[in-house]
């Protein structure tokens, strides 16, 4: 680490990140999409190297005991930083209820939250959604008029009544309680795409074509 970076990290405060897990991969075979493995790493440690080049603490978001004990081994790989798990309350109710759950459990006043099939988020980008955050109640990418990467965005606790309130109404969407904060930054791609052209940050594994497109023949390595 260079002198410039340590006194960047020294001025801010503390981050977390919060990595949804919680789903049940449905579309690529209910499989664990966080330890499909490419080029030896699974998606989540890959992840996680990337999330603590920028922040000091990460949450995973999991349904349940059982989840949780299928992903603990990448712990192994992080002896020295600060990995907890949270847990859902409420049953199958979607990325949600485990950024809720996140939030309850963050020790930041803001949290980047994104999903756990990530393989490629970019710390830089990280770095940019927390300062726009800052002094904000969250700051979310915006592709154009009302298309949005609300699971790849920084979320302040100030989400969390919202959240309350949104399933109180029946609304499971993540972008519910996105529209009754107050102030929100929406950050646009063009901006995000200065620091990574091809928008890889956003890239995530729904089926297997996606594996397969994004990795060629990765298909084989997982034993699909
Ligand atoms: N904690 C928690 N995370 C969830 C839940 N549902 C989805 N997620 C996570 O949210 C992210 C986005 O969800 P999807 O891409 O739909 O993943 P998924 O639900 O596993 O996949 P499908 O079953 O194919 O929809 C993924 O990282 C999921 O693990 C949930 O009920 N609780
Ligand atoms: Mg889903």
């Amino acid at each position: 680490m260079n002198k410039k970076t340590e006194s960047k990290e020294q001025k801010r405060s503390f981050r977390s990140a919060i990595v949804l897990a919680g789903g049940r991969g449905r579309r690529m075979g209910m499989v664990e999409k966080a330890l499909l493995e490419f080029e030896r790493k699974t998606i989540l440690e890959r992840l996680l190297e990337n999330l603590f080049r920028v922040v000091d603490e990460v949450i995973l978001s999991v349904r349940d005991n059982s989840q949780k004990e299928k992903l603990f081994p990448v712990l192994d790989k992080f002896p020295d930083r600060e990995i907890r798990f949270c847990f859902d309350s409420l049953e199958d109710a979607g990325p949600l209820e485990g950024i809720r759950a996140g939030l309850l459990e963050s020790r930041s006043e803001n949290s980047f939250v994104c999903a756990g099939d990530m393989p490629f988020v970019n710390p830089e980008i990280v770095d940019l959604l927390f300062e726009k955050a800052s002094g904000h109640d969250a700051a979310i990418p915006r592709w154009e008029e009302r298309m949005f990467e609300p699971l790849h965005a920084v979320y302040s606790k100030k989400m969390l009544p919202e959240i309350e309130k949104a399933f109180e109404r029946g609304k499971h969407s993540v972008l519910a309680p996105v529209f009754q904060m107050q102030d929100v930054v929406f950050v646009e791609v063009s901006e995000i795409r200065e620091f990574d052209p091809e928008l890889r940050t956003f890239v995530n594994i729904n089926t297997v074509e996606d594996l397969e497109n994004m990795i060629g023949h990765a298909k084989e390595k997982v034993g699909l």
